[in-house]
This record gives C-alpha cells, structure tokens and sequence, in this order.
C-alpha cells in the first residue's frame, strides 16, 4: 500500500527529529504557551455555516500531482478565512504533499482561526513539533498507528493541550478509534487508501456508527453543491476540503458557491443542522 512507503518515509524523518529536537527545552517552551483555539468549537457551536469547514492549503498530491500551481499560501489561507472557513488544515508533508513547516508558520502568522496540522503522525516528536509551530489540532490516522500508538499519540496530544481528529477509513478502524476514551472529533476519509478513489458513500456507511457526542468531519473528495446537500443533510458536521478549492483561481467564490446548500437556516428553529 502507498501509505506503507509513506509511513517509511516518516520513520526517517522523526529519526532526523529526535536527533535534533531538544525535548527538554521543548516541553518548557509549550509549558509557557498559550492554550490553543479550539477546532471542534469552531466547526460545531461557532460556525459560520449550517455545515464546519476545515479548508485546506495543499499544493500536490500523491494521487494528483501538482495541483496548484500558482501556489501562495498565505493568499490561500486569507480568501479561506475571509470566505468564512471555519478553520484550515495546512500540510506539513514535503515528500509527497509539497507542503512544510514552514509554510504552515507562515500561515499560523498571519490567520487567527484554527489550525490543524495535517501529516502523518507517528511519534511524540512530531506533536512537541506541531504545538510548537501553533498547530490547535493534528491529525492521527488509524490506519498507520497500532491500538498503542493512537492511545499514546492521542493522549499526548490532549496533554500537550492539542485536539486530535482522528482519521478513519473503515468499520474497523472506527471500533478501535471507538475504544479509546473521550474521542470527540472523527474524521471519516472518503479515500480508499488502495486506489485513492474517493466515494462519499463512505461518509454514509460509517457515520452511523459514530456517536452522536462525536464531532464527525467527511474527509476528501467533496466538490459539487449535491456533495455539500447531502452531507449536511445528513447532519455531517464539518467537511474538510482541499483539491476543489485548490483547482480555482477565485478561491473565495469557490468556496461560498459550493458551500451554499449548508447556508441555509431552519425557518422555523432559526436553528443550524447540528
Ligand atoms: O490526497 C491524496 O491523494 C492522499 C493520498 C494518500 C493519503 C492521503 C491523501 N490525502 C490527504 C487528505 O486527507 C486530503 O488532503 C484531505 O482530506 C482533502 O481532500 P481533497 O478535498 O480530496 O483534496
């Protein structure tokens, strides 16, 4: 699988990590920053829309290549936030993604919306990074973390004052995100790990599995009005979108022309969907 070369490829970069990062002095700095904004608050009670959005700044893709060429990140996060994202995921990978610490400093200094770091998380290492680049969540995913791992990473991550959205693919997977105690924001991705298609019927097979008390974000694949009806009729919480939004040179328009069906408010509650 794809995602094993790319597990590979982690191990060698948290090994040049751990040869650098001062852990000590690491855990002292983040013991003297501030708390974090909070991603579930901000794609469930303060939304700006029926439906969450976490938007995200991606430049390529394993599966597509370059997919943005005219690639200005902090453009990119400001007509996010000036859009009405909720919130931004920003890549961190630079193998495979093109993204990088850097970019996402250079994002985190100019954005005051919350920020996940989205890369392939493995080791500690890794999350005494992500808090100390101003990441307010990161990204663990099932799929290449044992039962000890994603308990430790998650744990680690709450300590480090962090929320974690944890990424599922499947029905296993999400039984075993399921048994860890107070998982509160789930990602199901809609990408099939083996041939990178994306099917939103993965959203609805799996999200009636998750509990109500869990923040639930689809993941991957979403770029026409009918996706966004759909998911937010089917009281999706949040949706986390990159490509779509990557492929348009109007980045704002993009984005409020395929989140309309999520901005329509119950005439009779004046209530959102949630
Ligand atoms: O995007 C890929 O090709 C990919 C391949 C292998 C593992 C992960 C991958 N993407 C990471 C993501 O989760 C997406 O960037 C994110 O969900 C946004 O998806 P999209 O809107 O389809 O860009």
């Amino acid at each position: 699988m794809f995602l094993n070369r790319i597990v590979e490829t982690k191990k060698a970069e948290v090994e040049q990590l751990q040869k650098h990062l001062n852990v000590t002095q690491a855990e002292a700095d983040i013991s003297m920053l501030m708390p974090v904004r909070s991603l579930r608050e901000a794609i469930t009670t303060k939304r700006s829309r029926g439906m969450g959005l976490i938007a995200e700044v991606k430049k390529a893709s394993p599966s597509k290549g370059i997919i943005r060429e005219q690639f200005n990140p902090i453009e990119i996060a400001q007509s996010y936030v000036n859009a009405g994202a909720d919130a931004l995921s920003v890549l961190t990978d630079v193998s495979y993604f093109q993204g990088g610490i850097d970019i996402f400093k250079q994002v985190r200094a100019q954005v005051n919306v919350p920020m996940l770091r989205k890369d392939f998380i493995i080791s500690r290492e890794q999350l005494l990074e992500a808090r100390l680049i101003g990441a307010d969540a990161v990204l663990l995913i099932a799929a290449i973390l044992d039962d000890v791992q994603l308990k430790e990473l998650f744990e680690q991550s709450k300590e480090l004052g962090m929320e974690a959205l944890i990424e599922v693919h499947e029905e296993s997977e999400l039984h075993r995100v399921l048994n860890l105690e107070h998982v509160e924001l789930i990602g199901i991705n809609n990408r099939n790990l083996h041939t990178f298609v994306t099917d939103l019927a993965q959203t609805d097979q799996l999200r009636q599995l998750v509990p109500n008390h869990c923040t639930l974000v689809s993941e991957s694949g979403i770029h026409l009005p009918e996706h966004i009806a759909h998911l937010y009729e089917s009281s999706v919480d949040a949706v986390l979108i990159g490509e779509h939004f990557m492929r348009n040179d109007n980045i704002g328009e993009a984005v409020h022309d395929l989140m309309k069906p999520a901005e329509q408010v119950s005439s009779t509650t004046g209530s959102v969907n949630s």
